[in-house]
Protein backbone atom coordinates (compact mmCIF):
# COMPACT_ATOMS: atom_id res chain seq x y z
CA UNK A 1 0.00 0.00 0.00
CA UNK A 2 1.19 3.54 -0.89
CA UNK A 3 -0.26 6.97 -0.04
CA UNK A 4 -0.68 9.12 -3.02
CA UNK A 5 1.09 12.48 -2.30
CA UNK A 6 -2.18 15.45 -2.43
CA UNK A 7 -0.85 18.62 -3.10
CA UNK A 8 -3.89 20.16 -1.44
CA UNK A 9 -4.01 18.09 1.61
CA UNK A 10 -7.45 16.54 0.85
CA UNK A 11 -6.77 13.12 1.14
CA UNK A 12 -7.22 10.21 -1.26
CA UNK A 13 -7.58 6.82 -1.38
CA UNK A 14 -4.54 5.15 -1.88
CA UNK A 15 -3.12 3.52 -4.63
CA UNK A 16 -2.17 0.14 -4.60
CA UNK A 17 -0.06 -1.00 -6.85
CA UNK A 18 -0.79 -2.80 -10.80
CA UNK A 19 -4.31 -4.19 -11.69
CA UNK A 20 -4.45 -8.16 -11.17
CA UNK A 21 -7.25 -10.12 -12.39
CA UNK A 22 -9.66 -9.73 -10.01
CA UNK A 23 -9.14 -6.37 -8.70
CA UNK A 24 -12.66 -4.63 -7.01
CA UNK A 25 -13.74 -1.89 -9.77
CA UNK A 26 -12.70 1.85 -9.76
CA UNK A 27 -9.84 1.04 -7.40
CA UNK A 28 -6.96 3.63 -7.46
CA UNK A 29 -4.25 2.19 -8.84
CA UNK A 30 -0.98 3.22 -9.88
CA UNK A 31 2.07 2.21 -12.57
CA UNK A 32 5.92 3.13 -11.80
CA UNK A 33 7.85 3.30 -14.91
CA UNK A 34 11.38 2.44 -14.85
CA UNK A 35 13.34 4.43 -16.91
CA UNK A 36 12.98 8.22 -17.13
CA UNK A 37 10.59 9.37 -19.97
CA UNK A 38 12.45 11.28 -22.75
CA UNK A 39 10.63 14.52 -23.18
CA UNK A 40 9.62 16.14 -26.57
CA UNK A 41 11.38 19.33 -25.55
CA UNK A 42 14.09 17.65 -24.39
CA UNK A 43 15.64 16.32 -21.62
CA UNK A 44 13.83 13.29 -19.82
CA UNK A 45 11.80 12.92 -16.21
CA UNK A 46 12.31 10.16 -13.94
CA UNK A 47 10.13 8.38 -11.23
CA UNK A 48 6.99 8.33 -13.90
CA UNK A 49 3.95 7.35 -12.05
CA UNK A 50 0.62 6.77 -13.37
CA UNK A 51 -2.47 6.61 -11.66
CA UNK A 52 -5.52 4.71 -12.80
CA UNK A 53 -8.13 2.64 -12.19
CA UNK A 54 -10.02 0.16 -13.75
CA UNK A 55 -13.92 -1.44 -14.21
CA UNK A 56 -14.53 -4.50 -16.22
CA UNK A 57 -12.37 -7.41 -16.90
CA UNK A 58 -9.56 -7.65 -19.38
CA UNK A 59 -10.73 -10.57 -22.18
CA UNK A 60 -7.92 -13.21 -22.04
CA UNK A 61 -7.59 -11.81 -25.72
CA UNK A 62 -7.08 -8.25 -24.40
CA UNK A 63 -9.42 -7.30 -27.26
CA UNK A 64 -11.88 -5.55 -24.67
CA UNK A 65 -10.07 -2.59 -23.35
CA UNK A 66 -11.75 0.80 -23.66
CA UNK A 67 -9.17 4.13 -22.47
CA UNK A 68 -10.81 7.18 -21.06
CA UNK A 69 -8.86 10.39 -21.37
CA UNK A 70 -9.80 12.84 -19.15
CA UNK A 71 -10.11 16.63 -19.19
CA UNK A 72 -7.91 19.39 -17.56
CA UNK A 73 -9.32 19.29 -13.66
CA UNK A 74 -11.00 15.60 -14.05
CA UNK A 75 -9.12 12.75 -12.87
CA UNK A 76 -8.96 8.89 -13.31
CA UNK A 77 -12.42 8.59 -11.47
CA UNK A 78 -14.83 8.19 -14.26
CA UNK A 79 -17.27 6.32 -12.12
CA UNK A 80 -17.97 4.75 -8.70
CA UNK A 81 -18.54 2.99 -6.90
CA UNK A 82 -18.71 5.29 -3.78
CA UNK A 83 -17.75 3.74 -0.74
CA UNK A 84 -14.86 3.37 1.84
CA UNK A 85 -11.80 3.69 -0.24
CA UNK A 86 -13.67 5.20 -3.08
CA UNK A 87 -13.82 9.08 -3.82
CA UNK A 88 -17.56 8.84 -4.50
CA UNK A 89 -19.25 9.15 -7.51
CA UNK A 90 -17.56 9.54 -10.72
CA UNK A 91 -17.08 12.51 -13.55
CA UNK A 92 -19.11 9.67 -16.32
CA UNK A 93 -20.92 7.73 -14.01
CA UNK A 94 -23.72 7.19 -16.21
CA UNK A 95 -21.27 6.14 -19.13
CA UNK A 96 -19.79 2.95 -17.00
CA UNK A 97 -21.11 0.25 -15.41
CA UNK A 98 -23.17 -2.83 -15.83
CA UNK A 99 -25.62 -2.28 -19.04
CA UNK A 100 -24.62 1.19 -19.73
CA UNK A 101 -22.37 2.29 -22.72
CA UNK A 102 -19.64 1.39 -21.30
CA UNK A 103 -20.63 -2.01 -20.24
CA UNK A 104 -18.30 -3.17 -17.59
CA UNK A 105 -19.69 -7.34 -18.36
CA UNK A 106 -17.93 -6.50 -21.54
CA UNK A 107 -15.75 -3.99 -21.80
CA UNK A 108 -12.20 -3.45 -19.49
CA UNK A 109 -12.10 0.30 -18.91
CA UNK A 110 -8.93 2.12 -18.18
CA UNK A 111 -8.43 5.50 -17.12
CA UNK A 112 -5.20 6.99 -16.10
CA UNK A 113 -4.32 10.22 -14.38
CA UNK A 114 -2.83 12.74 -16.52
CA UNK A 115 1.18 12.97 -16.31
CA UNK A 116 1.70 16.24 -14.99
CA UNK A 117 -1.76 16.10 -12.99
CA UNK A 118 -2.68 15.88 -9.04
CA UNK A 119 -4.34 13.09 -8.45
CA UNK A 120 -1.69 10.08 -7.80
CA UNK A 121 0.39 11.00 -11.19
CA UNK A 122 3.97 12.59 -11.19
CA UNK A 123 3.42 16.16 -11.29
CA UNK A 124 4.62 19.50 -10.13
CA UNK A 125 3.60 18.52 -6.62
CA UNK A 126 5.00 15.37 -6.23
CA UNK A 127 8.64 14.69 -5.09
CA UNK A 128 11.31 14.52 -7.43
CA UNK A 129 14.52 11.93 -7.29
CA UNK A 130 16.15 14.01 -4.30
CA UNK A 131 13.26 14.28 -1.86
CA UNK A 132 12.26 17.76 -2.43
CA UNK A 133 9.01 18.43 -4.40
CA UNK A 134 9.33 18.98 -8.10
CA UNK A 135 7.54 22.72 -7.92
CA UNK A 136 9.24 24.87 -10.51
CA UNK A 137 11.88 22.13 -11.40
CA UNK A 138 8.93 20.27 -12.80
CA UNK A 139 10.02 20.12 -16.55
CA UNK A 140 7.78 21.48 -19.55
CA UNK A 141 5.61 18.56 -20.54
CA UNK A 142 3.18 18.30 -24.06
CA UNK A 143 0.47 16.06 -24.80
CA UNK A 144 2.98 13.75 -27.04
CA UNK A 145 5.08 13.52 -23.55
CA UNK A 146 1.96 12.22 -21.31
CA UNK A 147 0.89 10.00 -24.61
CA UNK A 148 3.95 8.31 -24.42
CA UNK A 149 3.30 7.89 -20.23
CA UNK A 150 -0.17 6.30 -21.07
CA UNK A 151 1.50 4.13 -23.55
CA UNK A 152 4.18 2.44 -21.58
CA UNK A 153 0.89 1.53 -18.89
CA UNK A 154 -0.88 0.00 -21.92
CA UNK A 155 1.90 -1.76 -21.87
CA UNK A 156 2.26 -2.65 -18.77
CA UNK A 157 -1.53 -4.05 -18.49
CA UNK A 158 -0.26 -5.94 -21.70
CA UNK A 159 -2.77 -3.91 -24.01
CA UNK A 160 -1.50 -3.59 -27.18
CA UNK A 161 -4.54 -2.19 -28.98
CA UNK A 162 -7.64 -0.27 -27.54
CA UNK A 163 -10.79 -1.24 -29.05
CA UNK A 164 -11.63 2.67 -28.02
CA UNK A 165 -10.06 5.44 -27.01
CA UNK A 166 -11.98 8.41 -25.57
CA UNK A 167 -11.50 12.12 -24.66
CA UNK A 168 -12.84 14.96 -24.27
CA UNK A 169 -11.49 19.15 -24.55
CA UNK A 170 -7.60 18.10 -23.26
CA UNK A 171 -9.01 14.20 -23.20
CA UNK A 172 -9.29 14.78 -26.55
CA UNK A 173 -6.28 15.97 -27.45
CA UNK A 174 -4.78 13.38 -26.03
CA UNK A 175 -7.14 10.70 -27.47
CA UNK A 176 -6.07 12.26 -30.68
CA UNK A 177 -2.51 12.25 -30.31
CA UNK A 178 -2.99 8.50 -29.19
CA UNK A 179 -4.32 8.12 -32.97
CA UNK A 180 -2.10 9.90 -34.87
CA UNK A 181 1.10 8.31 -33.23
CA UNK A 182 -0.10 4.89 -32.41
CA UNK A 183 -2.94 4.30 -35.09
CA UNK A 184 -2.36 -0.04 -34.60
CA UNK A 185 -3.33 0.60 -31.01
CA UNK A 186 -6.11 2.68 -31.60
CA UNK A 187 -8.98 0.57 -32.81
CA UNK A 188 -12.15 3.24 -32.60
CA UNK A 189 -11.97 7.10 -31.80
CA UNK A 190 -14.73 9.04 -29.76
CA UNK A 191 -13.39 13.48 -29.95
CA UNK A 192 -15.31 15.48 -27.63
CA UNK A 193 -15.01 18.74 -28.45
CA UNK A 194 -11.57 18.81 -28.75
CA UNK A 195 -9.35 20.40 -31.41
CA UNK A 196 -6.19 19.02 -34.33
CA UNK A 197 -4.25 22.38 -32.27
CA UNK A 198 -4.56 24.63 -29.33
CA UNK A 199 -6.77 27.95 -31.27
CA UNK A 200 -4.98 31.77 -30.88
CA UNK A 201 -8.19 32.08 -28.61
CA UNK A 202 -7.65 29.11 -26.49
CA UNK A 203 -3.99 30.60 -26.18
CA UNK A 204 -5.29 34.00 -25.21
CA UNK A 205 -8.02 32.66 -22.93
CA UNK A 206 -4.56 30.74 -21.19
CA UNK A 207 -2.66 33.14 -21.43
CA UNK A 208 -5.07 35.20 -19.06
CA UNK A 209 -5.13 32.06 -16.75
CA UNK A 210 -1.56 31.26 -16.42
CA UNK A 211 -0.92 35.23 -15.75
CA UNK A 212 -3.78 35.08 -12.56
CA UNK A 213 -1.79 32.14 -10.91
CA UNK A 214 1.71 33.34 -11.55
CA UNK A 215 0.73 37.07 -10.39
CA UNK A 216 -0.38 35.40 -7.53
CA UNK A 217 2.24 36.65 -4.86
CA UNK A 218 1.98 32.89 -3.11
CA UNK A 219 2.95 31.27 -6.73
CA UNK A 220 6.99 32.09 -5.11
CA UNK A 221 8.32 31.13 -8.98
CA UNK A 222 6.13 27.67 -8.52
CA UNK A 223 7.81 27.20 -5.16
CA UNK A 224 4.97 26.82 -2.21
CA UNK A 225 4.47 23.61 -1.99
CA UNK A 226 6.03 23.61 1.09
CA UNK A 227 4.73 26.97 2.28
CA UNK A 228 2.08 25.65 4.70
CA UNK A 229 -1.19 25.49 4.86
CA UNK A 230 -3.37 28.47 2.84
CA UNK A 231 -0.20 29.66 1.32
CA UNK A 232 -0.57 28.47 -2.02
CA UNK A 233 -1.34 30.92 -4.71
CA UNK A 234 -5.12 30.13 -4.24
CA UNK A 235 -6.54 33.80 -5.15
CA UNK A 236 -4.52 33.60 -8.56
CA UNK A 237 -6.07 29.59 -8.93
CA UNK A 238 -9.67 30.52 -7.90
CA UNK A 239 -9.36 33.41 -10.68
CA UNK A 240 -7.83 31.04 -13.21
CA UNK A 241 -11.35 28.96 -12.50
CA UNK A 242 -13.41 31.61 -13.08
CA UNK A 243 -12.19 32.93 -16.39
CA UNK A 244 -11.96 29.33 -17.68
CA UNK A 245 -15.50 28.27 -16.43
CA UNK A 246 -16.44 31.40 -17.64
CA UNK A 247 -15.52 30.03 -21.49
CA UNK A 248 -16.76 26.12 -20.25
CA UNK A 249 -20.46 27.57 -20.09
CA UNK A 250 -22.49 29.25 -22.66
CA UNK A 251 -24.18 33.00 -22.49
CA UNK A 252 -27.76 31.69 -23.20
CA UNK A 253 -27.06 29.24 -20.04
CA UNK A 254 -25.89 32.26 -17.49
CA UNK A 255 -28.76 34.46 -18.92
CA UNK A 256 -31.49 31.91 -18.45
CA UNK A 257 -30.05 30.21 -14.94
CA UNK A 258 -29.55 32.97 -13.32
CA UNK A 259 -30.40 36.78 -15.27
CA UNK A 260 -29.92 39.12 -12.49
CA UNK A 261 -30.85 38.15 -9.55
CA UNK A 262 -29.08 38.92 -6.54
CA UNK A 263 -27.57 36.17 -4.32
CA UNK A 264 -29.95 35.28 -1.98
CA UNK A 265 -30.42 38.13 0.35
CA UNK A 266 -27.06 39.92 -0.69
CA UNK A 267 -27.10 43.41 -2.08
CA UNK A 268 -25.14 44.14 -5.29
CA UNK A 269 -24.95 47.86 -4.67
CA UNK A 270 -23.98 47.72 -0.88
CA UNK A 271 -20.94 44.86 -1.21
CA UNK A 272 -23.24 42.15 -2.37
CA UNK A 273 -23.08 39.49 -5.11
CA UNK A 274 -25.31 38.49 -8.41
CA UNK A 275 -25.86 35.09 -8.19
CA UNK A 276 -23.75 34.30 -11.23
CA UNK A 277 -20.59 35.95 -9.10
CA UNK A 278 -21.91 33.33 -6.20
CA UNK A 279 -22.10 30.61 -8.55
CA UNK A 280 -18.02 31.61 -10.03
CA UNK A 281 -16.81 32.13 -6.68
CA UNK A 282 -18.46 28.84 -5.65
CA UNK A 283 -16.64 26.52 -8.65
CA UNK A 284 -13.00 28.59 -7.92
CA UNK A 285 -13.36 27.43 -4.11
CA UNK A 286 -14.13 24.11 -5.37
CA UNK A 287 -11.31 23.99 -7.55
CA UNK A 288 -8.72 25.39 -5.06
CA UNK A 289 -9.75 22.59 -2.54
CA UNK A 290 -9.40 19.94 -5.10
CA UNK A 291 -6.67 20.87 -7.35
CA UNK A 292 -2.58 22.18 -7.52
CA UNK A 293 -1.58 25.26 -9.29
CA UNK A 294 1.79 24.10 -10.47
CA UNK A 295 -0.93 21.48 -12.13
CA UNK A 296 -2.99 23.71 -13.64
CA UNK A 297 -0.24 25.66 -15.26
CA UNK A 298 1.77 22.33 -16.26
CA UNK A 299 -0.99 21.04 -18.08
CA UNK A 300 -2.22 23.90 -19.43
CA UNK A 301 0.54 24.80 -20.79
CA UNK A 302 1.04 20.93 -22.53
CA UNK A 303 -2.64 21.76 -23.78
CA UNK A 304 -1.05 25.25 -25.33
CA UNK A 305 1.62 22.60 -27.10
CA UNK A 306 -1.06 20.66 -28.60
CA UNK A 307 -0.73 20.83 -32.70
CA UNK A 308 -1.29 17.37 -34.02
CA UNK A 309 0.73 18.05 -37.34
CA UNK A 310 4.06 19.55 -35.73
CA UNK A 311 6.88 17.47 -37.24
CA UNK A 312 4.00 15.59 -39.36
CA UNK A 313 3.90 17.48 -42.22
CA UNK A 314 0.66 19.80 -40.96
CA UNK A 315 -2.66 18.67 -39.57
CA UNK A 316 -4.33 17.20 -43.20
CA UNK A 317 -1.05 15.00 -43.26
CA UNK A 318 -1.08 13.97 -39.39
CA UNK A 319 -4.93 13.46 -39.77
CA UNK A 320 -4.40 10.94 -42.50
CA UNK A 321 -2.64 8.42 -40.26
CA UNK A 322 -5.40 7.74 -38.44
CA UNK A 323 -6.93 4.39 -39.11
CA UNK A 324 -9.64 3.92 -35.92
CA UNK A 325 -13.05 4.50 -36.99
CA UNK A 326 -13.82 7.54 -35.64
CA UNK A 327 -16.51 9.78 -34.21
CA UNK A 328 -15.82 13.62 -33.45
CA UNK A 329 -18.69 15.11 -32.00
CA UNK A 330 -18.96 19.10 -31.14
CA UNK A 331 -21.08 20.70 -28.92
CA UNK A 332 -23.93 23.03 -30.66
CA UNK A 333 -23.11 25.83 -27.83
CA UNK A 334 -19.49 25.59 -27.33
CA UNK A 335 -17.91 28.92 -27.53
CA UNK A 336 -14.45 27.55 -26.30
CA UNK A 337 -14.12 24.56 -28.96
CA UNK A 338 -16.60 25.51 -31.62
CA UNK A 339 -17.77 22.97 -33.96
CA UNK A 340 -15.99 23.57 -36.53
CA UNK A 341 -12.74 22.64 -35.04
CA UNK A 342 -14.26 19.26 -34.87
CA UNK A 343 -15.79 19.43 -38.10
CA UNK A 344 -12.08 20.07 -39.28
CA UNK A 345 -11.06 17.04 -37.54
CA UNK A 346 -13.68 14.82 -39.09
CA UNK A 347 -13.01 16.23 -42.40
CA UNK A 348 -9.31 14.82 -41.89
CA UNK A 349 -9.56 11.69 -40.53
CA UNK A 350 -10.16 9.19 -43.03
CA UNK A 351 -12.83 7.24 -41.67
CA UNK A 352 -14.60 9.73 -39.56
CA UNK A 353 -18.02 10.83 -38.89
CA UNK A 354 -19.12 14.34 -37.13
CA UNK A 355 -21.84 14.45 -35.14
CA UNK A 356 -23.68 17.38 -33.05
CA UNK A 357 -24.52 17.58 -29.23
CA UNK A 358 -27.32 19.85 -28.56
CA UNK A 359 -26.46 21.22 -25.15
CA UNK A 360 -27.22 24.92 -23.88
CA UNK A 361 -24.21 23.81 -21.60
CA UNK A 362 -21.90 25.28 -23.93
CA UNK A 363 -17.93 23.48 -23.97
CA UNK A 364 -18.81 21.53 -20.31
CA UNK A 365 -21.56 19.89 -22.44
CA UNK A 366 -19.34 17.00 -22.98
CA UNK A 367 -19.51 16.35 -18.96
CA UNK A 368 -23.01 17.22 -18.70
CA UNK A 369 -24.98 15.50 -21.40
CA UNK A 370 -24.04 11.85 -20.47
CA UNK A 371 -27.01 10.29 -22.08
CA UNK A 372 -26.16 11.85 -25.89
CA UNK A 373 -21.93 10.53 -25.50
CA UNK A 374 -23.67 7.56 -24.67
CA UNK A 375 -25.47 7.13 -27.60
CA UNK A 376 -22.13 8.21 -30.00
CA UNK A 377 -20.04 5.40 -27.60
CA UNK A 378 -22.97 2.98 -28.83
CA UNK A 379 -22.85 3.66 -32.33
CA UNK A 380 -19.26 3.32 -32.06
CA UNK A 381 -18.50 0.23 -30.29
CA UNK A 382 -22.10 -1.56 -32.40
CA UNK A 383 -20.30 -1.08 -35.56
CA UNK A 384 -16.99 -2.64 -33.96
CA UNK A 385 -19.03 -5.76 -33.11
CA UNK A 386 -20.85 -5.80 -36.80
CA UNK A 387 -17.44 -5.29 -38.34
CA UNK A 388 -18.07 -1.94 -39.71
C1 LIG B 1 -16.35 15.25 -7.58
C2 LIG B 1 -15.36 16.21 -8.17
O1 LIG B 1 -14.63 16.84 -7.51
S1 LIG B 1 -15.33 16.33 -9.87
C3 LIG B 1 -13.74 15.77 -10.25
C4 LIG B 1 -13.62 15.54 -11.65
N1 LIG B 1 -14.09 16.69 -12.35
C5 LIG B 1 -14.08 16.70 -13.67
O2 LIG B 1 -13.68 15.77 -14.26
C6 LIG B 1 -14.53 17.83 -14.43
C7 LIG B 1 -14.56 19.03 -13.66
N2 LIG B 1 -15.90 19.32 -13.30
C8 LIG B 1 -16.53 20.29 -13.87
O3 LIG B 1 -16.01 20.92 -14.73
C9 LIG B 1 -17.90 20.60 -13.35
O4 LIG B 1 -18.00 20.08 -12.05
C10 LIG B 1 -19.05 20.10 -14.18
C11 LIG B 1 -18.94 20.57 -15.58
C12 LIG B 1 -19.10 18.60 -14.24
C13 LIG B 1 -20.28 20.66 -13.46
O5 LIG B 1 -21.34 20.83 -14.32
P1 LIG B 1 -22.83 21.00 -13.77
O6 LIG B 1 -23.34 19.70 -13.29
O7 LIG B 1 -23.58 21.67 -14.87
O8 LIG B 1 -22.68 21.91 -12.52
P2 LIG B 1 -22.89 23.50 -12.39
O9 LIG B 1 -21.96 24.25 -13.22
O10 LIG B 1 -24.33 23.79 -12.56
O11 LIG B 1 -22.47 23.76 -10.89
C14 LIG B 1 -23.18 23.18 -9.82
C15 LIG B 1 -22.60 23.72 -8.54
O12 LIG B 1 -22.77 25.13 -8.49
C16 LIG B 1 -23.43 25.47 -7.29
N3 LIG B 1 -24.21 26.67 -7.50
C17 LIG B 1 -25.24 26.85 -8.35
N4 LIG B 1 -25.70 28.12 -8.25
C18 LIG B 1 -24.95 28.73 -7.31
C19 LIG B 1 -24.95 30.03 -6.76
N5 LIG B 1 -25.83 30.96 -7.13
N6 LIG B 1 -24.04 30.32 -5.80
C20 LIG B 1 -23.16 29.37 -5.39
N7 LIG B 1 -23.10 28.12 -5.88
C21 LIG B 1 -24.00 27.81 -6.83
C22 LIG B 1 -24.29 24.27 -6.98
O13 LIG B 1 -24.66 24.25 -5.60
C23 LIG B 1 -23.36 23.14 -7.35
O14 LIG B 1 -22.44 22.94 -6.30
P3 LIG B 1 -21.67 21.54 -6.15
O15 LIG B 1 -21.03 21.24 -7.47
O16 LIG B 1 -20.63 21.80 -5.10
O17 LIG B 1 -22.68 20.53 -5.78
N1 LIG C 1 -14.84 21.66 -16.81
C1 LIG C 1 -13.88 20.81 -17.43
C2 LIG C 1 -13.65 21.33 -18.79
C3 LIG C 1 -12.26 21.47 -19.27
O1 LIG C 1 -12.24 21.15 -20.62
C4 LIG C 1 -12.68 20.62 -16.56
O2 LIG C 1 -12.51 21.39 -15.62
O3 LIG C 1 -11.92 19.70 -16.77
Amino acid sequence: MSTVPTPTGIPLPPASGAWREGDPPGRRLWYEHAAPLPLEAGGELPGVRLAYETWGRLAPDRSNAVLVLHALTGDSHVAGPAGPGHPGPGWWDGLVGAGRALDTRRWFVVAPNVLGGCQGSTGPASPAPDGRRWGSRFPFLTQRDQVAAEAHLADALGIGRWALVVGGSMGGMRALEWAVSRPERTGALLLLATGAAASAEQLAWANAQLHAVRDDPHWQGGDYHDAGPGRGPHTGLGLARRIAHLTYRSEPELRDRFGRTPQGAEDPWRGGRYQVESYLDHHAAKLVRRFDAGSYVALTEAMNSHDIGRGRGGTRSALSRVTARTLVAGIDSDRLYPPYQQAELAAGIPAARFRTIRSPYGHDGFLVEVEQVAALVRELLEGAAAGD
